[in-house]
């Protein structure tokens, strides 16, 4: 098997993106060939560069310079100050990687984070994140977002909506495609050869027996029943509150949660600066860092690369298995 070659896409130009993509390729350099896709005007200054054509020469040069395809944006950058008029850029960077990776001429993306509201406002950006948008360009029936550290594993089955849309969007249907992706993926993509899924609940305590809430009665503790009597090791649906300290971490694999925060609450608590987002269900391979754009830190040299390096780092590990 060649060795895995990573497309990092820039991601925000006036967030710290660019300067953790450099960043990772100065630590990486020697282990992971990747190349880097947008204006290099938007690199910190004193990155050595390699514009490239094509992907394929990327490898020999990675080891001298961050081997880059240009993509020209409208506008140069003042970090921590975005312009509205790059924000079409920055979503097309992200369908260029994709279609490399589709293509095979990479193995994997790696995408540096973006300012879901620029995009909308300047360019009128359809979805909600990157997840969503991955989803449409891969044609995937469902794409899944899970968080992944050695700590804890989470994989919200609802993403980017608000909390009061949550109840009325969870439905069985969701729940069960979510579980199977998961457990599909984790076997396939992380040598896992039977997860150990945990649910959690969607209310407190879990609806306390249907004082607090019904969705763990109605529906979610049988289909949880149902898919344990298929074969998968699952369980729930557990208390969302005690589903994530040390002990309740050991029993399982990954947890299966209801809403965004329920899941990436406690893992960018246990371990932010490694954290990584990996896109799960797609026909392509995609890691990307926890955080978000850091507009308060931008320019300033001091963004900590050390969730892009893991999620480098996974990508890679995810091309090889
Ligand atoms: N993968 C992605 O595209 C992605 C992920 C998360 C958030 N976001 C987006 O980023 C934007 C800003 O989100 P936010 O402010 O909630 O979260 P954020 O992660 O950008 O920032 C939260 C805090 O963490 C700090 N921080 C973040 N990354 C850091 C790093 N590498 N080194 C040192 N400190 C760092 C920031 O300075 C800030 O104080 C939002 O539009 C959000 O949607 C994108
Ligand atoms: N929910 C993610 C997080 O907070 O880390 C983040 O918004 C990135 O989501 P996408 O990968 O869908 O852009």
């Amino acid at each position: 098997m060649s060795a895995p070659l990573i497309a990092i896409s820039c991601g925000e130009p006036a967030g710290v993106g660019p300067e953790i993509a450099a960043k990772a390729w100065a630590a990486l350099r020697d282990d992971i060939s990747m190349l880097w896709i947008g204006d290099p005007r938007h690199l910190p200054e004193g990155t050595p560069v390699s514009e490239i054509s094509a992907p394929q020469q990327a490898a020999s040069l990675c080891g001298d310079a961050l081997p880059v395809l240009r993509h020209d944006f409208a506008a140069p950058v003042r970090p921590g100050v975005p312009d509205l008029q790059n924000a079409s850029g920055v979503i097309d960077v992200i369908a260029r990687a994709v279609d490399l990776a589709r293509s095979g001429a990479v193995s994997a993306i790696c995408t540096a984070p973006i300012h879901k509201k620029v995009l909308i406002d300047g360019a009128g950006f359809a979805y909600p994140g990157h997840t969503e948008y991955l989803e449409a360009l891969t044609d995937a029936p469902r794409a899944v977002m899970m968080l992944a550290s050695d700590a804890l594993r989470v994989i919200p089955t609802t993403i980017h909506i608000a909390l009061e849309d949550v109840p009325g969007a969870l439905t069985p249907d969701l729940l069960r495609h979510t579980i199977e992706i998961a457990a599909h993926d984790l076997k396939a993509q992380f040598g896992i050869p039977a997860p150990r899924l945990v649910v959690a609940g969607l209310n407190p305590h879990a609806g306390e027996g249907g004082a607090m809430g019904r969705q763990e009665l109605d529906w979610i503790a049988p289909l949880v029943a149902d898919m344990a009597a298929e074969g998968l090791d699952i369980t729930g649906p557990w208390p969302g509150d005690t589903l994530f300290h040390a002990s309740a971490r050991s029993r399982y694999d990954a947890a299966i949660c209801m809403y965004h925060d329920q899941a990436l609450i406690p893992i960018k608590t246990l371990d932010f600066d490694r954290g990584v987002n990996v896109t799960l269900g797609l026909p392509i391979i995609r890691t990307s860092p926890d955080h978000g754009t850091a507009f308060d830190i931008a320019g300033q040299g001091v963004a900590n690369p050390t969730s892009m390096i893991e999620a480098m780092r996974l990508a890679a590990r995810m091309a090889t298995s």
